[in-house]
């Protein structure tokens, strides 16, 4: 059995990816070993099996001995650890959830369902680097990959609604307690049924107005009853880094662009932070090459993968089934509000939902990992 190294097991993808992995019986194809950046020498989870104490995460020799290492650890763990692993002259699989390498030439981005052919050309070439891809364009890939499949994509807009677990743990909670204060500031007068509205209103922007250095300091603005129209590094040049990952993810997985001898397909759009807890929405328009009837690209889009759903461009069914609310926690990729624009024949609209932390993060990754083991 393969002995596969988890570091970041125990963060937030970590344990969803660790989850995942008990649900599918994955334990049973590996010799896991648990590394940790802060409890080395301390008991490993209960899916160890001789490797009963956790390794040290930093320690090159430890992590030597593994065939494949899966890391959620972080972009600042894989600067530091992975190049002295490889200079170490270790050849082993490094799946990583982390952005750190995604762009670099010897690095594939996973996402099976959509690129499949793009990771098994890569292993038989000897590429042994794959990396997870942005949340918001894997989960976009997973619900439109069949217009892609099908070459039906001129170029593509996605406007986002994110998910406050992109940023973390943390950001979570500052969300919570956000609505939290909110809640209390103004909790009187919800309980009066004859207080004002325009009361209650000016109490919750006093609130965010109000609020301590501690109290935005993960998302550095009032997010509860708000939203932030920025997400990552400002790249200098009007667009933010999430916005540049569109392009340039969804096209290296795709296996398109001047790398693989082709055109790309133009990606662009804002991305917005907003108070959804782990999923990642988002509005796209679509021009497509060809005016395709819209009954023909329903089956395109729902016959593309086994966990893409389309949903009816009706109110009832996209107030039940395509909402943060309604797609947390689960693998489906709901993708509904399709109809042709008033723009013409070629213009769709489309608008998509996927857990973040799932097909945003953790699944690619288990999945590249049973692709490696052969499972
Ligand atoms: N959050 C997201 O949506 C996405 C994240 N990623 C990538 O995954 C990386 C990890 O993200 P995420 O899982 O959110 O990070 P976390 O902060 O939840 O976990 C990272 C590490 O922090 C350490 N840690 C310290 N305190 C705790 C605690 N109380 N509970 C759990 N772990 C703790 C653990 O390391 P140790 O056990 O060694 O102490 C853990 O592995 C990101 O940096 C990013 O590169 C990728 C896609 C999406
Ligand atoms: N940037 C994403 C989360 C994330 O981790 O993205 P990436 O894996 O590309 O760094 C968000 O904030 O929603």
């Amino acid at each position: 059995m393969k002995l596969v190294g988890l570091v970041g097991w125990r963060g937030m993808v970590g344990s969803v990816l660790m989850q995942r992995m008990r649900d599918e019986g994955d334990f049973a194809h590996i010799e896991p070993v648990f590394f940790t950046t802060s409890n080395a020498g301390g008991n490993a989870p209960a899916m160890a099996k001789n490797e009963t104490t956790l390794k040290d995460a930093l320690d090159v020799t430890e992590l030597s001995k593994c065939e494949i290492i899966i890391s959620c650890q972080g972009g600042d763990y894989t600067n530091e650890v992975f190049p002295k692993l490889r200079a170490a002259g270790w050849n082993g699989y490094w799946i990583d959830a982390a952005s750190t390498l995604r762009m670099n030439d010897d690095a594939v981005i996973v996402l099976d369902p959509v690129n499949l052919d793009v990771i098994k050309n890569a292993m038989t070439k000897g590429v042994k680097n794959y990396i997870g891809g942005n949340c918001t364009v894997s989960c976009m890939l997973m619900g439109l990959g069949g217009l892609f499949e099908h070459k039906l994509v001129d170029w593509m807009t996605s406007m986002t609604y994110q998910a406050a677990s992109g940023g973390g743990a943390q950001h979570m909670r500052e969300l919570l307690t956000q609505f939290g204060t909110i809640n209390a500031a103004v909790r009187p007068l919800l309980d009066d049924p004859a207080a004002a509205i325009l009361d209650i209103d000016r109490a919750v922007l006093a609130t965010q107005h109000g609020y301590s250095a501690d109290e935005i300091k993960q998302f550095g603005a009032p997010l509860a009853g708000s939203l932030i129209p920025w997400i990552d590094k400002d790249l200098g040049n009007g667009q933010s880094k999430e916005e540049w990952k569109a392009g340039a993810e969804t096209n290296k997985i795709l296996g398109l662009g001047a790398a693989f001898g082709s055109a790309e397909i133009p990606v662009d759009g804002l991305c917005v932070r907003i108070g959804a807890m782990r999923c990642h929405s988002q509005a796209l328009t679509i021009k497509l090459k060809r005016d395709v009837p819209l009954d023909e690209i329903n089956d395109i889009i729902a016959s593309n993968n086994q966990w893409v759903k389309v949903v009816p461009n009706t109110r009832e069914a996209s107030m039940r089934d395509l909402s943060p609310a309604a797609v947390t926690g689960s693998l489906t990729i709901p993708v509904g509000r399709l109809r042709k624009m008033s723009m013409g024949g070629e213009y769709l609209s489309a608008f998509t939902v996927g857990d973040q932390l799932l097909w945003g993060a953790a699944e690619p990754l288990r999945r590249m990992l049973c692709i490696v083991l052969d499972k």
